[in-house]
C-alpha cells in the first residue's frame, strides 16, 4: 500500500486459523493479522497443477495452501561490515524490541521480531506484524524511523528470507571471483559483495599495524577474530585489501543502474556491472602473464543464476498473481533460463560452482533446466549436483521433484514427450492435422531412460514451501563443475515460429555499438556452440596478435564476428521462444528508476525494449528514450601514477606508499580528472582497461574516491576525500591530514550543525577537537572517530571526511547518513542546523530529514510487493557515480555565516 492508503484493520480470527508457522519456524500461538481479501485466492489450473505433483504428505497439504493465502511476515537482514552489522543489530535487540513488545494492537500484543534461524550470525530477521500497521500504527513510529533510516543509509535490507538462500550455499572465499548474471535489483549481489570482503576491516588493520606498530582505534574486533576470513593468510596479496570480485549483470539497462545505486552503498572497489544479456554473457579479458600477446579469459570461481521465472513462489506477497497465474507463464521461460544456467557453466572454472535459483514452484523451471543443463554441459561425469543437506541445518526444505508433469496452455496435463509426440501424430483429440501443444519442448520432462542423465540426483536440489518456515516458495540447486566440456548443442524443434528473446534483442534496440553486438554474437556463439572461454577466438586475435593495450575498433570486431565462425547458429535463433510478453504481463516500466526500483522476485522480468522499430519517436520522446536505455556509458580511464592529480593528492593528504597509485581512475575519454576521480582493485582495473572498445557493457565500476572542490588557495588541495572511499584510504593519510574525535557530545555538535564555526574563537565549542582544528591547514581532512569509555551505542572506530574553511567546519556526509547516525547513536531526531544556507534554501533545508525521501522509496517499492534493498539515490551522473548531494557540496564561505 502507499503512503496514502488507508490503514487496513484487522480483521479478526488471526492468519489461516493459527495454523502457521512464526517467524522461528515454530508454530505461532497467535496470528492477529489476516490477509488483505480484495483478490479471491483462487486458480483452477494452478491449484490442479501443484496438487498432488508436489510430492507434499497429505497431512501438509492443507498447511501449505493455507499457508499460500496468508501474508508474508515482514523480513529485512543487517548487511555491510559484519562488525558494523552487528552494532546496528544490537539497536534493534536493546532499543526496539523492548519497545515493540509492549504495544497492543485491536487488544492483541503484538510479536516482536525474531532471528531467522537459519541465518548466520542472526543477521537476519522478521515480524509477523504487516508492514502497512508497521507504518502507520503510531506506537511503531520509533521502529519504522530506525527501519527506514538505516536502510536508506544501506545499513538494512528489506530482504524476503527465502531470497537470502542462495549466497549462502555459493561457499564464497575471500579471493575468490563471482558473477552475478541475473542480479537487479541486488538484493543477492549485496550479500555476495559482503562476502568478497567479509574480513578485509581486520586484515588490512593486521597490516596498517604491523606497518605503523600503532595501535589506533582499540580493536573491537572480537567477532571478527573468530572468523577465518579476518586472518590476513585468507587475502595475503595485497596488504590485506580483498583481492575478489563480483560482476553483478542484468540484461535490462535501466535495472542495471538499479543495481549501482543498491550497490555503490557497499563502497566497494572490487564490484564492476554490466548489461548483458546472460545466455550470452561475453568472454571477459584478463591479463596473461605467461604470454601478454595471447588473450586470457576469465572463468569465474563462482556464479550465481536467479533467474528470471515465473515467479509463483511469490504469491504471498504479489497476490495479483492469483489471477494472472497461467502455465504459460514458465512454458515462455524454460529455454532462457537453459541458456543462462549453461552459460554461466560454460563461465565457470573447473572446481567452480553455479548455484541456480528461482521463485518458482514450477518443475519446468526448475528440475529440468537443472536436468537439461547438466545433460547439455556433459552429464553427470562434468557437472554433479551437490548435496546440500548438511548447510543451512535449521532451513527446513523438501528434496528436488524426480518426476513431474507439464501443463500446457490449454490446462492439459502431460506425463511425457512421448504422450506429447504421440498426440501430434496421431493428429490430436480431433483426428485433424498434427498440432504440438504449444512451446512444449522436451527437455520440460524428466529425461528418460537409456540417458546418462536420467537418474540424476534432483533430489539433492532444494525446494522451499510457504508452510514449512512460513516463508515465500524458492527452489535452490548447487552445481559443482567437476571438468571442463563442450556442451552440446541445443536440441530446437524447427517448426515453431518464434520471436527472439527480447532480452537478446535488447542491443539492437537500445542501439549498442557494433562492438557489443560483436562481443554478444562471441558470446553467443561460445554458449551456442559450447566453445570454452579458452577456445573463443576473437574476431580481431585471428587477424593478428594483439598487445594488452592493443583494441580493436568496434567496427573491426562487427566485421570479424560475422565470419562463419562465430555466426549464430540459424536454428538456434529461429526457436528461440516467443517472447513472453503477451502471455507474463511484465511490469508497466516508469519513467523514475524509483518506482520499480526495488522489485526483487518480481516474476516474468525478460526485459523488453520500450520501443518497437515500428514505432514512431514523438516529438521529445527520443531524448528520453535514449537516456532510458542508455547506449552511452563514459569510458573508464585509468590515470597513471605520475600524473599530477595523483601526485598533488598524495602529497596533500601524505598518502602512505603502502596504498597503491596505479589504481585512480576517470569516466571521461579524455582520462583527465575533471570532477570526480575512482579507485578500483588491481582486478577490476585490468578487467576495465583490458576489455575497452570490445563492446563488453560495462555500467558502473570504481569508488569515488576524490572529488573537485573549490578551493580556498592554491595550497591548498581542490580534491576532497568522498565519503565512499573513505574507508578504503583513511588508514594510509599521514597524520598531518587527521583530526581524531574521542566525545559522544564533538560528534553530535557536527552531525547536527552543518557549519559549525570555527572563527573568532569559537572553535573552542569544539571540545577536544578544538584546538586541532584550529592549527589544521585549510581543506580536506579525515575525521577519524576513536569512542572513549563504554557506551554501547558509541563504540565503532569510524573516518569520516572533515572539510575546513576560514570560518566554519564541514562534515561531508549526505543529510541521510547524519540523520541516521543522530538516531543510531543519540537516539535522536533533532532537525538538522544549517546556519550556513541562503534564505531561500533554508526552509528545505532545516526540515527533518529521516522519513522523507528514504520512506518514500521504500514505500513505493513496498507497495508494489517488493523487496527493498537500500535507499535510493536518483541523482546518477553520466560519470557513473552520484552527484554530490546538497550537503556534500562545497562548504564555499559565502553559504557559511561570515563571522
Ligand atoms: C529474479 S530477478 C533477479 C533478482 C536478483 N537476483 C536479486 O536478488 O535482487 C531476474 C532478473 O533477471 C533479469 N533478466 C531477465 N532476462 C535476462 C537475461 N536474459 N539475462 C540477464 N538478465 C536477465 C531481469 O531484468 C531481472 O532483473
Amino acid at each position: 500500500m502507499g503512503r496514502g492508503g488507508k490503514f487496513k484493520k484487522n480483521r479478526g480470527g488471526g492468519r489461516g486459523g493459527g495454523r502457521g508457522a512464526g517467524a522461528n519456524g515454530e508454530r505461532a500461538p497467535h496470528r492477529p493479522y489476516q490477509t488483505f481479501p480484495e483478490v479471491p485466492k483462487e486458480n483452477e489450473k494452478f491449484e490442479r497443477y501443484y496438487k498432488g505433483m508436489l510430492n507434499l504428505p497429505e497431512e501438509e497439504q492443507a498447511e501449505f495452501w493455507a499457508a499460500l493465502r496468508r501474508e508474508l511476515p515482514n523480513s529485512f537482514r543487517f548487511c555491510g561490515s559484519k562488525g558494523h552489522a552487528l552494532e546496528v543489530r544490537k539497536l534493534l535487540q536493546k532499543r526496539y524490541i523492548p519497545e515493540i513488545t509492549r504495544i497492543t494492537h485491536d487488544g492483541i500484543l503484538v510479536e516482536a521480531p525474531k532471528e531467522v534461524p537459519w541465518y548466520p550470525d542472526s543477521l537476519a530477521w522478521w515480524m509477523t506484524t504487516p508492514k502497512n500497521v508497521v507504518r502507520k500504527f503510531p506506537p511503531f513510529s520509533k521502529f519504522q524511523k530506525f527501519l527506514v533510516s538505516e536502510t536508506s543509509v544501506g545499513n538494512i535490507s528489506r530482504q524476503e528470507v527465502v531470497s537470502m538462500i542462495p549466497p549462502l550455499l555459493m561457499d564464497l572465499k575471500p579471493g575468490m571471483t563471482v558473477l552475478d548474471l541475473c542480479a537487479a535489483p541486488g538484493s543477492k549481489s549485496a550479500q555476495l559483495l559482503e562476502m568478497v570482503h567479509r574480513g578485509e576491516e581486520a586484515r588490512i588493520r593486521q597490516v596498517v599495524r604491523a606497518i605503523t606498530s600503532d595501535a589506533n582505534g582499540a580493536d573491537k574486533t572480537e567477532v571478527e577474530q573468530e572468523d577465518e576470513a579476518a586472518r590476513l593468510e585468507a587475502d595475503p596479496s595485497d596488504d590485506g585489501r580483498a583481492t575478489g570480485m563480483l560482476i553483478a549483470n542484468d540484461a535490462d539497462y535501466k535495472r542495471s543502474h538499479m543495481l549501482i545505486h543498491q550497490l555503490k552503498r557497499l563502497s566497494s572497489p572490487n564490484m564492476i556491472v554490466t548489461n548483458h544479456d546472460a545466455t550470452m554473457y561475453p568472454p571477459i579479458r584478463i591479463p596473461n602473464p605467461e604470454d601478454p600477446y595471447k588473450p586470457k579469459y576469465l572463468k569465474f570461481d563462482r556464479i550465481l543464476a536467479d533467474v528470471p521465472c515465473s515467479g509463483d513462489g511469490t504469491l504471498r506477497k504479489n497476490a495479483n498473481l492469483w489471477k494472472d497465474w497461467t502455465p504459460g507463464n514458465a512454458l515462455g521461460l524454460h529455454i532462457t533460463q537453459v541458456r543462462i544456467l549453461v552459460r554461466a557453466l560454460q563461465m565457470l572454472k573447473p572446481g567452480g560452482r553455479v548455484v541456480y535459483s528461482t521463485c518458482s514452484m514450477n518443475p519446468m523451471e526448475n528440475e529440468s533446466v537443472v536436468a537439461a543443463a547438466i545433460d547439455r554441459c556433459g552429464g553427470p561425469d562434468k557437472i554433479e549436483i551437490i548435496d546440500c543437506r548438511d548447510q543451512l541445518p535449521l532451513l527446513k526444505r523438501k528434496p528436488g521433484l524426480k518426476k513431474w508433469q507439464i501443463m500446457d496452455k490449454s490446462g492439459r496435463v502431460w506425463n511425457t514427450w512421448k504422450e506429447v509426440e504421440e498426440y501430434t501424430k496421431s493428429g490430436g483429440e480431433k483426428g485433424g492435422p498434427a498440432v504440438a501443444p504449444s512451446r512444449i519442448a522436451k527437455t520440460m520432462f524428466p529425461i528418460e531412460e537409456g540417458s546418462d542423465c536420467y537418474d540424476l540426483p534432483l533430489d539433492r536440489c532444494m525446494r522451499v514451501y510457504a508452510h514449512q518456515q512460513d516463508t515465500g516458495g524458492f527452489f535452490i540447486t548447487a552445481l559443482h563443475k567437476k571438468a571442463e566440456f563442450k556442451a552440446k548443442p541445443e536440441e530446437v524443434e524447427k517448426k515453431e515460429t518464434v520471436k527472439k528473446p527480447v532480452a537478446a534483442t535488447n542491443g539492437a534496440a537500445n542501439g549498442s555499438s557494433g562492438a557489443t553486438d560483436a562481443v554478444e554474437t562471441i558470446g553467443a556463439a561460445a554458449a551456442k556452440r559450447g566453445l570454452e572461454e579458452e577456445q573463443v577466438e576473437e574476431p580481431e586475435v585471428k587477424k593478428r596478435r594483439v598487445s594488452q593495450d592493443d583494441t580493436a575498433s568496434p567496427l573491426e570486431d562487427a566485421a570479424a564476428a560475422s565470419e562463419p565462425e562465430f555466426a549464430p547458429i540459424p536454428d538456434a535463433v529461429e526457436t528461440v521462444p516467443e517472447a513472453k510478453a503477451e502471455e507474463v504481463e511484465t511490469p508497466a516500466e516508469s519513467d523514475t528508476p524509483m518506482a520499480d526500483a526495488d522489485a526483487t522476485e518480481t516474476p516474468a522480468e525478460t526485459p523488453k525494449p520500450e520501443t518497437t522499430s515500428t514505432d514512431t519517436p514523438k516529438p521529445g520522446q527520443h531524448e528520453k528514450k535514449k537516456k532510458q536505455q542508455g547506449p552511452y556509458e563514459e569510458p573508464f580511464k585509468f590515470l597513471s601514477a605520475e600524473n599530477p592529480v595523483i601526485q598533488n593528492v598524495t602529497e596533500f593528504y601524505k598518502i602512505s606508499d603502502r596504498f597503491p597509485r596505479d589504481r585512480y581512475m576517470v569516466r571521461n575519454a579524455m582520462g583527465e580528472p575533471a570532477k570526480s576521480i575512482y579507485y578500483t582493485s588491481a582486478l577490476v582495473r585490468d578487467i576495465l582497461t583490458l576489455n575497452e572498445g570490445r563492446g563488453v557493457k560495462f555500467v558502473h565500476g570504481g569508488v569515488k574516491m576524490f572529488v573537485k572542490q573549490d578551493s580556498p588557495s592554491a595550497e591548498v588541495c581542490c580534491w576532497r576525500i568522498q565519503s565512499e572511499g573513505m574507508p578504503i584510504l583513511h588508514g594510509y593519510v599521514g597524520e598531518d591530514r587527521v583530526v581524531v574525535l574521542r566525545k559522544k557530545e564533538t560528534l553530535k555538535k557536527l552531525l547536527i550543525e552543518m557549519f559549525p564555526k570555527i572563527a573568532n574563537g569559537e572553535w573552542a565549542r569544539l571540545d577536544e577537537i578544538g584546538e586541532r582544528v584550529r592549527d589544521l591547514g585549510l581543506g580536506c581532512c579525515v575525521l577519524r572517530i576513536e569512542p572513549e569509555g563504554d557506551d554501547e551505542y558509541f563504540n565503532e572506530t569510524m573516518a569520516l571526511p572533515l572539510w575546513k574553511s576560514f570560518h566554519s567546519l564541514n562534515l561531508m556526509l549526505p543529510k541521510e547518513d547524519r540523520s541516521a547516525m543522530l538516531l543510531r547513536i543519540y537516539n535522536d531526531t533533532t532537525p538538522l542546523v544549517n546556519m550556513g544556507i541562503r534564505k531561500d534554501e533554508k526552509k528545505e533545508e532545516q526540515q527533518p530529514v529521516v522519513a522523507t525521501e528514504a520512506e518514500a522509496v521504500v514505500e513505493a517499492a513496498e507497495a508494489k510487493g517488493e523487496d527493498t534493498v537500500m535507499g535510493e539515490d536518483t541523482s546518477e551522473t553520466k560519470e557513473g557515480g552520484a552527484a554530490p548531494k546538497e550537503d556534500e557540496k562545497v562548504p564555499v564561505e559565502n553559504e557559511a555565516p561570515v563571522a
